[in-house]
């Protein structure tokens, strides 16, 4: 039988996640055998710096975009939210999964819910997008950075005097954590996610049509459909490095998609929110842009893009 070789970052997480997709393709009963080739890139390297401050998501996406181009895989598996808004040529996604939850978890020491933390309160997390919300929320308590995957994180928690820490529900899940350790899942509309949260995006060479048949026995439409209005919405808000923006779409019963985004100041002092609902995935994620840009979210997103590229 033919080989394909699904390729994937090298933590834990990734690991997890390419061995759900070749679990899910070898249940296909394909005539194909699947192998996995695992990738160090640069963003798992550079585990001590802001992501931020080092160029962003790209990161996790080039070594791996090499391989797929050069032919030493096939296929590569991303968190979707690590994928950059526009992917370059000659790559593109072949296929978006089925979702785990894509809301943020609040992890407390003591299981104190997020509202009832006291002031003062030191908050872990490494996404400008959740210290805005959180902050806004909040905005008694401390944010601070906390880096590294999953475990590192949770460490941390635990031994460095962090008081409470927030993460993507879907990456316990996937490492098999899930409920007893979160104390509380914080809604969507006060910590809108991460566009692409909680999917995965599975990256080929543009055209393969051999990979594309494959790929239709893992592509879910429904979240691709969600995911396009997310990602509309983030690749006409920037298109590029990370910068405190969320957005997350649902589908109405009647099949329409309805997409809540936020831009905001990472201090907390101004979240500009937008919701638009309709066919159109693509037209609804812009519409969305166009507003919080009309509000000033232009503006916020240069200057943090600025003071980024000087830090
Ligand atoms: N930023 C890193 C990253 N990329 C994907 C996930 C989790 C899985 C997902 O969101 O799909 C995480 C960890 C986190 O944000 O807590």
């Amino acid at each position: 039988m033919d080989k394909i070789v699904v390729g994937t970052r090298k933590s834990n997480l990734a690991l997890k996640q390419a061995e759900w997709v070749i679990e899910r393709l070898q249940a296909a009963e394909l005539p194909y055998t699947f192998e996995m080739e695992k990738i160090v890139t640069k963003g798992d390297q550079i585990l001590d710096v802001t992501l931020n401050k080092v160029g962003g998501k790209g990161l996790f996406v080039k070594e791996i975009e090499k391989a797929l181009e050069d032919g030493v895989i096939d296929m590569a598996v991303h968190s979707m939210k690590d994928v950059p808004s526009a992917l370059e040529e000659p790559f593109e996604i072949g296929a978006i999964t089925e979702r785990e939850d894509p809301r943020d978890v609040l992890i407390s020491n003591g299981h104190v819910p997020f509202h009832e933390l006291p002031a003062g309160a030191v908050v872990g997390t490494s996404s400008l997008r959740r210290s805005a919300q959180i902050l806004a929320e909040r905005p008694d308590v401390t944010v601070h950075w906390v880096r590294g995957n999953i475990e590192t994180r949770l460490r941390k928690l635990r031994e460095e005097g962090f008081d409470a820490i927030v993460l993507a529900a879907a990456g316990l899940q996937r490492m098999g954590w899930t409920n007893d350790i979160v104390t509380e899942f914080l809604d969507p509309e006060m910590c809108i996610p991460a566009v692409g949260q909680g999917a995965l995006g599975i990256e080929i060479r543009k055209g393969d049509e051999r990979m594309q048949d494959v790929l239709k026995h893992l592509h879910h439409e429904e979240v691709a459909k969600r995911v396009t209005a997310e990602r509309a919405f983030l690749h006409a808000v920037e298109g590029g490095c990370q910068v405190p923006i969320g957005g997350f779409a649902n589908l109405e019963a009647d099949g329409q998609v309805t997409l809540n985004a936020v831009v905001g100041e990472p201090d907390g002092t101004k979240l500009l929110k937008e919701t638009e609902t309709g066919y159109d995935a693509e037209a609804v994620g812009k519409a969305v842009a166009e507003r919080i840009a009309e509000a000033g979210g232009t503006a916020i997103i240069e200057r943090v893009k600025a003071e980024l590229n000087e830090g």
